[in-house]
Formats: C-alpha cells, sequence, structure tokens
C-alpha cells in the first residue's frame, strides 16, 4: 500500500542523518569523501523529509472543479472537495443538490464530465465500484444492500467469504466469519449481543454501525456515508456518529453526505455546501459556527423571506369596535 511504502522507508532515512554520516565517514576513512557524502546526504535527507511531508499532507482523494450533467440537467457544477486521512468532509445539500452525482463520481459509478479527480495525487478515472473499492474507496448506501434473513456475520463477508477445505470438501469459514464479525465489530467499540442474529431484526442505527465497521475491517482508505442518519432519530443518530468518529480515528477519510447540519458539525472537518449542483460554500470548521452553517444551509435571507410569510396577519378589529 502506498501508505506503507513512507512508512518502511523512514527508518532506513533516519538511520542515516548528516550527522551520523559526516562524523561515522570521517571517523572510518578520515578523507573528505566522506564529509562530502554526509553534506550530500543531508540535503537528500531534507529534501526526502519534505517529500514525506508534503505526501503526509496532500489529500487521500481530491475534486476540482468537476462537473456532471445529465442530459440537458446540470447536476454538478464546478464542485471541489478534498478528502484527508483521519478527518471527515462533509456534503451538505437538500434534495436535488447533486449529493447523489457527487457520490456516483466519487464511487466510480458515472465518470464525470469536466474537471479532475485525483487518488493519492494522481488523476483518476474510475471504469467502476469495484475499481474504486480496489483503491480502498468504501461506499456505505442508505439501503445497505444487506440480505434481512441472513445472520450479521454471514452480512459481514457477504462476497468475500473465506473458505476452508478442498475439492468436494470446500465449504464456508463459519467459524472464522462468526469470530472475525465479533472480532471487528467489537474493534469500533460496537457491541452487538449477538452476531448470529438476522440482520434484519437490528435497528438502522445498528445495522449502519455494522455497515461502517465491514468497510474499516476490509481497509477502505476513503469511506463515503451516504446519509447514514437520514432515517434515525435523535439518539440512533449519536450512536451512529460516534461510529463515523470512530472509523475517522482510525485514519479514514470520510466523506459525510447529509442535509442535516447539526449531525455534519459534531463530527466534521470541512463542510462543502451544495445547491442546485453549484458549491454555495466550503468552509474548514474553524471558520464557520453551527448557527452559521445552519442559515446557509437553509439559505439565509431565503429563511427570513419564508419567516416573514408566515407570521400571523394582524387579526381583524372586533365588530362594531370603532376603525
Ligand atoms: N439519471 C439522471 N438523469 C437525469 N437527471 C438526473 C439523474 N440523476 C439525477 N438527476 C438530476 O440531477 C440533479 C441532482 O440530483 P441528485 O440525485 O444528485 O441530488 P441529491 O442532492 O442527491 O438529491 P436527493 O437528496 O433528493 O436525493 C437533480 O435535478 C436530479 O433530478
Amino acid at each position: 500500500m502506498t501508505d506503507e511504502q513512507p512508512e518502511s522507508a523512514r527508518p532506513e532515512q533516519g538511520a542515516h542523518p548528516a550527522e551520523d554520516a559526516g562524523t561515522a565517514t570521517g571517523a572510518d576513512t578520515g578523507t573528505a569523501t566522506g564529509a562530502d557524502t554526509g553534506a550530500d546526504t543531508g540535503t537528500a535527507t531534507e529534501t526526502d523529509a519534505a517529500a514525506e511531508q508534503s505526501a503526509a499532507d496532500a489529500p487521500l482523494l481530491r475534486l476540482e472543479q468537476v462537473t456532471k450533467s445529465y442530459g440537458n440537467v446540470a447536476a454538478l457544477s464546478e464542485v471541489s472537495l478534498d478528502v484527508h486521512a483521519g478527518s471527515v468532509s462533509c456534503v451538505l445539500g437538500d434534495n436535488g443538490a447533486g449529493k447523489s452525482t457527487l457520490i456516483k463520481i466519487i464511487a466510480g459509478l458515472h465518470p464525470h464530465d469536466s474537471g479532475t479527480y485525483t487518488i493519492d495525487g494522481e488523476p483518476a478515472r474510475l471504469g467502476s465500484p469495484r475499481e474504486a473499492l480496489d483503491r480502498g474507496i468504501a461506499t456505505v448506501y442508505q439501503d445497505l444492500a444487506v440480505v434481512p434473513l441472513m445472520p450479521v456475520w454471514r452480512n459481514f463477508f457477504l462476497g468475500s467469504e473465506p473458505r476452508v477445505g478442498r475439492g468436494p470438501l470446500r465449504r464456508l469459514d463459519v467459524a472464522e466469519m462468526r469470530r472475525t464479525t465479533r472480532r471487528a465489530l467489537l474493534r469500533m467499540g460496537i457491541d452487538l449481543r449477538d452476531v448470529d442474529q438476522p440482520i434484519g431484526t437490528l435497528s438502522g442505527g445498528e445495522r449502519q454501525c455494522v455497515a461502517i465497521a465491514r468497510a474499516v475491517h476490509f481497509g477502505a482508505r476513503v469511506l463515503v456515508l451516504d446519509e447514514p442518519t437520514a432515517a434515525l432519530g435523535v439518539k440512533q443518530s449519536g450512536v451512529v456518529l460516534k461510529y463515523v468518529a470512530a472509523a475517522r480515528d482510525e485514519g479514514i477519510g470520510v466523506v459525510l453526505i447529509t442535509h442535516n447540519p447539526h449531525h455534519a458539525y459534531l463530527v466534521g472537518d470541512r463542510f462543502v455546501l451544495l445547491k442546485r449542483g453549484e458549491m454555495a460554500g466550503s468552509h474548514a470548521k474553524e471558520s464557520i459556527t453551527l448557527d452559521r452553517l445552519t442559515r446557509e444551509m437553509a439559505g439565509g435571507s431565503e429563511l427570513d423571506e419564508l419567516s416573514h410569510e408566515l407570521e400571523r396577519s394582524p387579526a381583524p378589529p372586533p365588530p362594531g369596535s370603532a376603525a
């Protein structure tokens, strides 16, 4: 994995800092070449360190000025979004804002018409959701695509079931799936009573949590969540947001699609607002309050207009009273 390369390269570079190289080489050989080598190594080390730093700062995924139309309908127009490791980027928008279209582009379901989509700094044009998954981009859709009557562990491994035995004795490794599901859920802090229960018997929030844990277990680096709290009550929404935060703390770059600014603000690090396919704002958490985010989301002046329209008209004077 690309992430691991700098990690494994670091100790080697760290073992040859400029002074060490200079001293060791000088002591060993007593030649000027040794000192020169030390200086060269120093420059190289600094350059490498700078390159490593900028690689660490680079977003896992970046959309720049991305545009997408369906025939005459402009679903997205020049939308930009950065997703960094260990942080949550929220995309907020009302119905028809273009949220699903954005997800489909990120997940490899639809190609974008113009603009750039880069993954790990390289331009990408994903041909299918499978390709997105192979690049570590997992999407959890609202309907969750589970088989309700199958146990939790079976759904957890759906499509990636481990097997044991050979030839005609080859079969699903049920014990391993049960064990791993339990462990993967616990790792995210999810303590299900029973992984044997049909997934359809879990609450909507619990199903979302299982889907998040599944994506983390199968190595997602970017996790796209399509309105995970849309159909949930206050308490369950809180639980799901807790696991969004847990995924973030595992170093995953999360894209949280929502129309709820309160939920976004609880876990988000940056917020992109979409309105009729266009970017209506992009803010880091430090630069916006929840109040302002809510007003921007609701369309501040439109809300003022609405509240004006909804004001009660003054009651008519009682009959017979002097006007
Ligand atoms: N396959 C399609 N063909 C034609 N128009 C489409 C298609 N998919 C989406 N649109 C249009 O593109 C615009 C953005 O739709 P999109 O589904 O991305 O918005 P959304 O923010 O996800 O909305 P919602 O929250 O209601 O699902 C809408 O005007 C929609 O009607």
